[in-house]
């Protein structure tokens, strides 16, 4: 791969924390439930182990993954270009952002899952029930975990925001990102492999093969290398989620930085709402002390935003509510 040396990144600001790492198996519900909620408001952003997502499953999209990007470009350019959705090179998104990457981002409904499968496997049915069963499984897993989270918060209605994921009409996306090996390590030299952002959906789940290279930001703006652990699901709290809770969880900003002699994959599940769906501050999480931080919006107009700006940028600060702004308290 060119390497252009704008997208040289330091990165001496790193700090090493343990990852936030939470049992599933755990029989003491209520602890469950205790670390669920903290890790959400404190980082945004934990590891799930036990997590009862069948390996079987992962390894045979992780395979339909290695398959493909292994192809001739010409080949993976059949599924491209991404439009957002499709096979994409280095580009990411429609406002000049890059990164040392390509993907396939697929809508993850199994209409769609087989209908692209077609420019992307010699086999699409080998293909889409590869990723059919995987979608079917971290979707059940993103909404056990939110399920927890509602319960944790206090929420009436346990299964709100579950249900918004759940709905034939969501808007759910699978993500495969391959960051090719470098070929002169050195190491004071990362790329950037997909730059600083949050992921403006509900809930995130990632996993990877056994290469480093993810990050998260903390609050205070220092960046911690994520270990790799193919064996469990990284959950990221997304933008929609922070406004649902009216900012109690916190989206967490990431990025993915490449510097390794091996390639690495992700495969990245990211929970969403249908687009006609609202996105506002749930009752419970406002009071006269608290009130809304953002104003209500759809799915759809957030979409919008969403890829009217860079990647970088903090899209939620379009929705904010100012003092002296209108209300509904
Ligand atoms: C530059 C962009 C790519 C992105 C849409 C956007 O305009 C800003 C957010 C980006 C992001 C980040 C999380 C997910 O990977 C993604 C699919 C999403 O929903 O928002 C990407 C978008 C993309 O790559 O199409
Ligand atoms: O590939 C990764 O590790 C991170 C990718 C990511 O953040 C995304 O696809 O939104
Ligand atoms: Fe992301």
């Amino acid at each position: 791969m060119v390497v252009a040396s704008a997208s040289a990144i330091r990165t001496k600001k790193t700090r090493a924390v343990g990852v936030p790492t939470i049992d599933l198996s755990l029989e003491n519900k209520e602890l469950l439930i205790k670390q669920i909620v903290s890790a959400c408001e404190e980082y945004g952003f934990f590891k799930v182990t036990n997590h009862g997502v069948p390996r079987e499953i992962i390894s045979r999209l992780e395979d339909e993954g290695v398959d493909f990007f292994d192809k001739p470009v010409r080949e993976k350019q059949r599924a491209g270009p991404a439009c957002p959705l499709g096979y994409g090179s280095r580009n990411i998104g429609f406002n000049g952002d890059s990164g040392e990457l390509e993907y396939l981002l697929l809508h993850a409904n199994p209409t769609s899952i087989a209908e692209r499968s077609k420019t992307i496997s010699n086999d699409p049915l080998k293909f889409s029930r590869a990723a059919n069963d995987y979608v079917h499984a971290v979707r059940g897993l993103t909404c056990e975990i939110l399920d927890l989270a509602a319960e944790g918060l206090g929420v009436r209605d346990r299964f709100v925001f579950s249900r918004l994921i759940r709905d034939v009409h969501s808007d759910s996306i699978l993500r495969l990102n391959h960051y090719p090996p470098v070929e002169d390590w050195d190491p004071h030299n990362s790329r950037v492999g997909f730059g600083d952002h949050s992921d403006p959906q509900i809930l995130t789940l990632l996993r990877s093969n056994n290469v480093g290279g993810f990050q998260i930001r903390l609050n205070d703006g220092l960046w911690v290398p994520v270990p790799p652990d193919p064996t469990g699901f990284y959950v990221l709290v997304g933008d929609a989620l922070q406004v649902l809770t009216n900012g109690r969880f916190r989206s967490v900003r990431h990025r993915a930085i490449t510097n390794s002699l091996n390639s690495r994959m992700s495969m990245v599940y990211f929970g969403a709402p249908p687009l006609d769906a609202w996105i506002t501050s749930l009752p419970e999480t406002v009071s006269l002390q608290r009130p809304s931080l953002y104003m209500p919006f759809t799915w759809g107009e957030y979409k919008k935003a969403v890829y009217s700006l860079r990647l970088g940028e903090s899209r939620l600060d379009l929705f904010k509510i100012r003092p002296g702004d209108k209300t509904g308290l």
